[in-house]
């Protein structure tokens, strides 16, 4: 069984020459304690940390939310006695992560992304040997030959296409029933976002995008940790003709304004099957697809607009 933390800050004084932001201050200290071991060592002795086991955060259940509580260092103590002890259980961040608060979900995820990086990248790939951990955990080192390992993240595009009034949306057979989103894929190597976008959208729904307009980007944890980058985009005018990929996409449809409104009202999505089918619905908030989607929905026009 291995128990496993993650350092979060608590310091309140940084030495500095002129008065500096609260936000620099923070970062420069963040960055310090990657450097800096001794430093670490010490940010670890008053730091806040949250528990893993199999990556799988300590929660607590509150009602209809669950609750990330962060510890002190604590005494290495077997998982059915840490639950008991803290009054929590390890749950798997997918069932979790749309009943936490922002914040935990965005600390939880950094922390599992990096906590499956450590666990997948244990040798080096050019000696074969053990690689080492530094303190802070921001990177590994190959003892024998030197070279530095550095966590790595995926880039993913993730595109809502539109023709001006209605919007395309998706679905894979693992989403859950009735739940449509917008078209995501994983960036090749050597390409760039705007390339990614138009073979990800030719190669799902056999459209060819005309303009795309970046929107935002999202740490996503699943499946391994992704960047996900999130642009609106037009569709040639008259060429809104989709031929779906069924190797990638189990549906794609056109859906208008009113009923993407119409679903994106729904705070909770009702699962059960109405009249034989599974009812339309969005992915929640915390998703960057709702956010995208709700751009679209409050300013249709933002994705016509000149490249
Ligand atoms: N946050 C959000 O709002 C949303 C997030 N997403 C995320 O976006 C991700 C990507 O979307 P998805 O449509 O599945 O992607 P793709 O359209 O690129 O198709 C997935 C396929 O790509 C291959 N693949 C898997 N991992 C990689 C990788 N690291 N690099 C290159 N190819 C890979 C696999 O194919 P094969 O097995 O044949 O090798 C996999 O079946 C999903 O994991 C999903 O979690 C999606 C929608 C909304
Ligand atoms: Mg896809």
């Amino acid at each position: 069984m291995s128990l496993y933390c993650g350092i979060t800050r608590r310091r309140k004084s940084f030495w500095c020459c002129r008065l500096l932001s609260t936000y620099v201050t923070k970062t420069r200290y963040l960055s310090e304690l990657k450097e800096d071991d001794d430093a670490c060592k010490k940010a670890q002795q008053t730091g806040a940390f949250y528990l893993f086991h199999n990556l799988a955060p300590l929660l607590q259940k509150s009602e209809h939310q669950y609750l990330a509580p962060q510890h002190s260092l604590l005494a290495s103590l077997q998982k059915p006695e840490m639950e008991t002890e803290l009054k929590g259980s390890f749950i798997g961040l997918r069932k979790a992560l749309f009943q936490l608060n922002v914040k935990d979900a965005s600390l939880l995820s950094t922390a599992q992304a990096l906590l499956r990086w450590h666990d997948a990248h244990q040798f080096c790939s050019r000696s074969g040997q053990p690689t080492k951990k530094n303190v802070a955990g921001s990177k590994r080192v190959c003892p024998s030959n030197k070279i530095i390992y550095y966590p790595q993240m995926t880039p993913v595009v993730i595109t809502l296409v539109s023709d001006g009034t209605q919007c395309l949306l998706a679905r894979q057979s693992s989403f859950p029933e009735g739940m449509y989103s917008a078209l995501a894929g994983f960036c090749d190597i050597g390409e760039s976002l705007e390339e990614a976008v138009r073979r990800e959208v030719a190669e799902e729904v056999g459209l060819e995008v005309e303009r795309l307009q970046y929107s935002a980007s999202q740490h996503w944890p699943f499946p391994n940790g992704a960047l996900m980058i999130a642009c609106h985009a037009t569709v040639k005018p008259g060429q809104t003709e989709i031929q779906v990929n069924l190797r990638e996409l189990e549906a794609a449809a056109w859906f208008s304004h009113d009923e993407v409104a119409t679903a994106l009202r729904k705070d909770n999505p009702s699962y059960q099957q109405q009249n034989g089918a599974f009812p339309f619905w969005l992915p929640p908030k915390l998703a960057i697809a709702h956010q995208l989607i709700k751009e679209w929905v409050e300013k249709p026009t933002c994705s016509i607009l000149p490249p």
